[in-house]
């Protein structure tokens, strides 16, 4: 299928003006201020705002939950859901309940959104150390299944995490190191980050062995506390990408992110149908939320509507996780790259996604 997209304003994500658009089968064939294309649909996108796909990296997409006994597993995600939010690209893993919810549940997912024209892959592994795999091992994982691009979500610092020893760590992030090598992907381990009195200090203590690259290393819920958000900017600053969960509260710490000038390596994810469970001082669980992917933009738009650079606001859901998770082909609107694209309205409002090239939401 060829079609034009014409005269939107587009941000790839740096503005560059407005901008016609060739999108030939699932890729971007060419941006440039006017193209003349004799044939194929002709969409006048004037006065529309014009953005990469989004990336969510972190979505229970089969599932989470279970903090509170049975009744609080939350429910799998739809596509519509996905979709709705601007979301082209996603990452699915598995959390604190590895019992009931399982690798192959997580598999069949996100086969079932790829099937229906998104992007998806998965983490190995949940909260638990040592990892729950396919194969029993963590690098076979990453070299055999073309869908697992990491493991996560590893729990630290955190009162529902097993507990693992720095060594335990190392080893698994050395083991995704090497089996991103061997596979030729980012082998990127994502970690929950709990609200441990430890930290991220296991992370930045293999960063002070110098051995193991920061880009291994994905920690997320970045945003929990001052204290962990400090911690997070001096790992951005030695070169890690730190997550935040995407809610209106963070907006102190993406404006943060911005003076400091490390949004380049900070992202937002949604813990889209994770839990977001709180917990008493007694450990004893007082309320249990459910997370929506439609946080992820929703917040982008709160910020910059608060006036924060949409620009830098806009790669941290684009441009900055592509590069956390390996993907070349992903996070800006150039030629060559995969027709991921959101449709805005003069308000930012989602109006159109198209994923690989095809319209999956419209108006
Ligand atoms: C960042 C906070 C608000 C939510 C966060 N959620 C998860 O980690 C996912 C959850 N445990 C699940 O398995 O579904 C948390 O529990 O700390
Ligand atoms: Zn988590
Ligand atoms: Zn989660």
């Amino acid at each position: 299928m060829i079609y034009t997209l014409k005269g939107g304003k587009v941000f790839s994500p740096d503005y560059l003006g407005e901008k016609d658009i060739l999108i030939a089968n699932d890729k971007i064939e060419l941006l440039d201020d006017t193209i003349i294309c004799p044939y194929g649909e002709i969409y006048d996108l004037t006065g529309k705002i014009v953005v990469p796909g989004f990336i969510d990296a972190h979505v229970h997409i089969a599932g989470g939950g279970g903090e509170g006994g049975f009744v609080t597993r939350t429910p799998e995600i739809t596509f519509d859901e996905i979709v709705n939010s601007g979301i082209t690209t996603i990452v699915g893993c598995l959390g604190t309940d590895d019992i009931t919810r399982n690798l192959e549940g997580l598999y069949a997912k996100a086969k079932a959104l790829e099937l229906r024209g998104i992007t998806s892959y998965i983490y190995t592994g949940s909260y638990s150390v040592p990892p729950v795999t396919f194969t029993g091992s963590i690098k076979k994982d990453l070299v055999l299944i073309d869908k697992v691009i990491g493991v996560g979500e590893i729990a630290i610092s955190d009162h529902r995490s097993s507990q693992p020893s720095f060594e335990e760590i190392k080893k698994i992030v050395a083991k995704a190191r090497v089996g991103g090598l061997i596979s030729g992907k980012a082998g990127v381990v994502n970690f929950h980050v709990g609200s441990g009195s430890c930290k991220i200090e296991y992370l930045l203590n293999i960063l002070k062995e110098n051995e193991i690259p920061a880009k291994h290393m994905y920690p997320t819920h970045m945003g929990r506390s001052d204290e962990l958000f400090s911690q997070g900017i001096l790992f951005a600053k030695k070169g890690g990408f730190i997550d935040l969960t995407a809610s209106i509260d963070m907006v102190k710490y993406l404006e943060i992110g911005i003076y400091e000038n490390i949004y380049s390596n900070m992202t937002m994810t949604s813990d889209g149908q994770g839990s977001l469970p709180k917990f008493g001082e007694d450990g004893n669980l007082i309320e249990l939320n459910v997370g929506s992917v439609s946080v992820l933009f929703e917040t982008v738009r709160y910020a910059a509507n608060k006036g924060l650079n949409f620009e830098k606001l806009l790669k941290m859901i684009t441009e900055n996780p592509a590069k956390v998770l390996g993907l070349k082909n992903k996070g800006r609107i150039k030629s060559g790259n995969d027709a991921d694209i959101v449709i805005l309205n003069e308000d930012m409002e989602i109006e159109g996604v198209i994923a690989k090239g095809k319209f999956v939401r419209r108006g």
